[in-house]
C-alpha cells in the first residue's frame, strides 16, 4: 500500500460535501496506514523556504556555537542535539543526525515550569534573531494546520469539533530541525532508527533528498518520496491510545545520506497539555472492543518516551 494524498484545501473547504468527502479519505488513511501526504496547506511556500535556509545556516555554524545551546543543559529538552545523542531504535546504532528543538517558551518561574520542569520552561534560542523569528513564524503556521487537522479527525470520529484541540491550551508541541550529514562509513546507514512517534500527530516538512521510509501493513518499507511543499503527516502513539487502536501509529525510519549528501527535515510533534487526560474516545469503544488502555495524562506519556530515547535523561 502506498501513502495516500490528502488535500488540506478540501478538508477545510466551505462546501460541506467537499469537506465530508475528503474527511472520509483522511479517516481511511488514519485507520489503514497512519501516514499521508498533506497538500495545499495554508503555510506560505516562502516560509518553508526560509526555514530550510535558516536550518542550513544554523547547522553550518561551528560546533562550539551549537554546543552553547546544548540540549543536555536544558531540563525541559530544548536546544541543540549533537550526533549520537538520540537513538530511536534500541536495537540499532545511534542516529546519524544533529537536531534543534523548540517549543512554547515559558519563563522558568511559571507555575507549569515549577510543576513539570521536564516539559515546560524556556527555549534555548539560536543567537541569530532571523533564525528565531522564522522558527517562531513557522511554529504558529504549522500549529494552525495541526489544529484544523485534529478538528477534521474529531469530525471523522463523530466527536465534537474541539474534542482534541481543547486539550491544547498549554501544549508541549515541539518543532524540530534535523540535519542528516553524510554518513562516515558504509555500515552506518542509520539516519533515524525505526520508531513510532510519541504524540498525537507529526507534520513533517522535508527537503527533496528522500530517505524516509514507512512500514505498511504488509510489513514492507515504503519510500515516503518527497513531494514539493507537501507535509508528510503521521499518527503518533498518543492518538492511537486515544482512539483505542482505530488510528494507527506506524513505524518509520530514515536511511542515512550517502557520501556528500546532506538532508534536512522539520518534524512538528503535536503534543497536548501535560494535564490533558487521554482516555478512549467514546466512538472507538464497543462491547466487543472495550477500551484497551488505562487513561493517562498526555505529558506523563511523552516524558516517559523521551526518557527512554535520550541517553542524557536516563539518570534523571
Ligand atoms: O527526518 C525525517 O524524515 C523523519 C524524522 C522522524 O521520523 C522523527 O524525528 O521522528
Ligand atoms: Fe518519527
Amino acid at each position: 500500500m502506498s501513502i495516500p494524498l490528502i488535500d488540506f484545501a478540501k478538508l477545510t473547504h466551505e462546501t460541506d460535501a467537499i469537506r465530508h468527502q475528503e474527511n472520509q479519505v483522511l479517516d481511511k488513511a488514519c485507520r489503514e496506514i497512519g501516514f499521508f501526504y498533506l497538500i495545499n496547506t495554508s503555510i506560505p511556500n516562502s516560509l518553508m523556504n526560509a526555514l530550510m535556509r535558516e536550518a542550513k545556516r544554523f547547522f553550518a555554524q561551528s560546533q562550539e556555537a551549537k554546543n552553547a545551546i546544548d540540549i543536555r543543559n536544558s531540563v525541559n529538552h530544548r536546544g541543540y542535539g549533537n550526533i549520537g545523542e538520540e537513538q530511536l531504535d534500541e536495537n540499532g546504532h545511534a542516529d546519524w543526525k544533529e537536531t534543534f528543538d523548540m517549543a512554547m517558551d515559558f519563563p522558568a518561574d511559571h507555575p507549569l515550569a515549577s510543576k513539570y520542569p521536564k516539559m515546560y520552561g524556556p527555549n534555548q534560542n539560536p543567537t541569530d534573531p532571523t533564525t528565531v523569528e522564522v522558527l517562531q513564524d513557522y511554529y504558529v503556521e504549522v500549529f494552525s494546520v495541526a489544529q484544523k487537522l485534529m478538528t477534521a479527525m474529531a469530525q471523522a470520529l463523530s466527536l465534537e469539533d474541539d474534542f482534541f484541540t481543547s486539550g491544547f491550551t498549554d501544549h508541549v508541541s515541539v518543532l524540530r530541525m534535523i540535519h542528516y550529514p553524510p554518513r562516515p562509513t558504509s555500515n552506518h546507514d542509520n539516519g533515524a532508527g525505526a520508531h513510532t512517534d510519541y504524540g498525537c500527530v507529526t507534520l513533517l516538512l522535508q527537503d527533496q533528498i528522500g530517505g524516509l521510509q514507512v512500514k505498511n501493513r504488509q510489513n514492507e518499507w515504503v519510500d515516503a518520496t518527497p513531494i514539493e511543499n507537501a507535509l508528510v503527516v503521521n499518527i503518533g502513539d498518543l492518538m492511537q491510545h486515544w482512539t483505542n487502536d482505530e488510528y494507527v501509529s506506524t513505524a518509520h525510519r530514515v536511511r542515512a545520506s550517502t557520501t556528500d549528501v546532506h538532508r534536512y527535515s522539520f518534524p512538528f510533534f503535536v503534543e497536548p497539555d501535560y494535564e490533558t487526560k487521554v482516555e478512549c474516545v467514546p466512538s472507538c469503544a464497543t462491547a466487543e472492543k472495550p477500551a484497551k488502555y488505562e487513561p493517562i495524562l498526555g505529558g506523563e506519556w511523552i516524558q516517559y518516551r523521551l526518557d527512554a530515547t535520550y541517553s542524557y535523561r536516563d539518570s534523571e
